[in-house]
């Protein structure tokens, strides 16, 4: 038997969205299995998403699921690419045939924050004058700081993080409301004036984690990406993510996590709150690691019994109408 061994390195395509933060994680996972496979070629592969292209109309009106990862997804069927990097929140709870989420890396600070205009740099969100204008896009946040805080207005805003920041600075709002996590990860750590309590607000599913997917039979990239997956990150996620996809919900209805480890046992925590803030279930549930994705369940399961099904049905309604 003669064997032939290659000296060609193996070229391993990974698809990114363009925006900055996508290229920051992309590089991140980049040099990362890199540095764990030095024998090895990982080339970073830039395409536009649906999300990246509708900049100016509410995500919350188009309320599609897929709306960062589709092309990508495309990609990685069509062989342009062997996986693709998002952020965990982005990527829908159920992906298309033949693809798989191969690890979720480590989480960066998962919780929301209050970025202010200079002028309420004394102020904490619920020291926040009457009126004070907050700009958010995201439901899940607007419908939690209604609840808390019904005598502040809210604004959507859209556009990537330096555009929000600018249209902050010039005065179009009094405070924004970001993932503390894409902040760090651009180097603007420092604009982070509070970092939300859980009781003020509750995180979206995922938030700063990264997800990476690829095709589902793919052994060779799935072994290299298990690599520098960070276990207990996967299993905070995984149980968020059963959380919300037993609800039905994508990353644009008002539903809200927290999730805590303590050695094997994980307590997640799980809201859904109607857009004007008026309705609220939440509950907590606890269990073991071994199965994070059944303490999802089981926690969708009590807020449907409390009427979560009720919330999110006229959410859905409310969308379908345009409203
Ligand atoms: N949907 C937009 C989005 N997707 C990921 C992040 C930030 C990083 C993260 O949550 O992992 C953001 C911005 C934001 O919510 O402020």
């Amino acid at each position: 038997m003669t064997s032939v061994i290659s000296t060609a390195r193996r070229t391993i395509r990974i698809g990114s969205r363009k925006s900055q933060l996508a290229l920051v994680q992309t590089r991140w996972v980049q040099k990362e299995l890199a540095t764990t496979f030095p024998e090895m070629n990982f080339e970073v592969h830039t395409m536009s998403t649906q999300g990246d292209k509708i900049l100016d109309v509410a995500l919350a009106k188009i309320g599609d699921k897929g709306l960062f990862t589709k092309e990508l997804e495309v990609g990685m069927l069509n062989r342009e690419i062997d996986f693709a990097v998002h952020s965990l929140k982005d990527l829908p709870t159920t992906l298309p045939e033949g693809l798989a989420l191969a690890a979720i890396t480590e989480r960066e600070n998962p919780a929301d924050a209050l970025v202010v205009h200079t002028k309420y740099k004394d102020k904490q969100i619920d020291t926040l004058p009457e009126g004070a204008v907050i700009g958010t896009s995201s439901l899940r946040r607007l419908a939690q700081l209604r609840h808390k805080f019904p005598h502040l207005a809210f604004k959507d805003v859209r556009g990537n993080l330096n555009t929000r920041l600018a249209k902050l600075d010039a005065g179009e709002y009094d405070a924004l409301i970001l993932a503390a996590a894409g902040l760090q990860r651009l180097g603007m750590g420092d604009r982070i004036h509070q970092i939300l309590p859980k009781e003020v607000s509750l995180h979206a599913v995922g938030q700063g984690a990264l997800g990476i997917e690829c095709r589902a039979g793919d052994q060779e990239v799935i072994s290299l990406l298990k690599a520098i997956e960070h276990n207990t990150t996967r299993d905070r996620c995984l149980a968020e993510r059963a959380f919300l996809r037993d609800l039905e919900g994508g990353c644009q209805v008002p539903i809200g996590v927290n999730s805590e480890l303590d050695g094997d046992r994980l307590t997640l925590t799980g809201i859904v709150a109607s857009v004007d803030g008026k309705k609220i279930v939440k509950d907590i549930v606890t269990g073991s690691t071994e199965d994070p994705e059944s303490i999802g369940t089981e926690l969708a399961e009590k807020l449907r019994q409390q009427g979560a099904q009720e919330i999110l049905n006229e959410i859905f309604a409310q969308i379908q109408r345009g409203a």
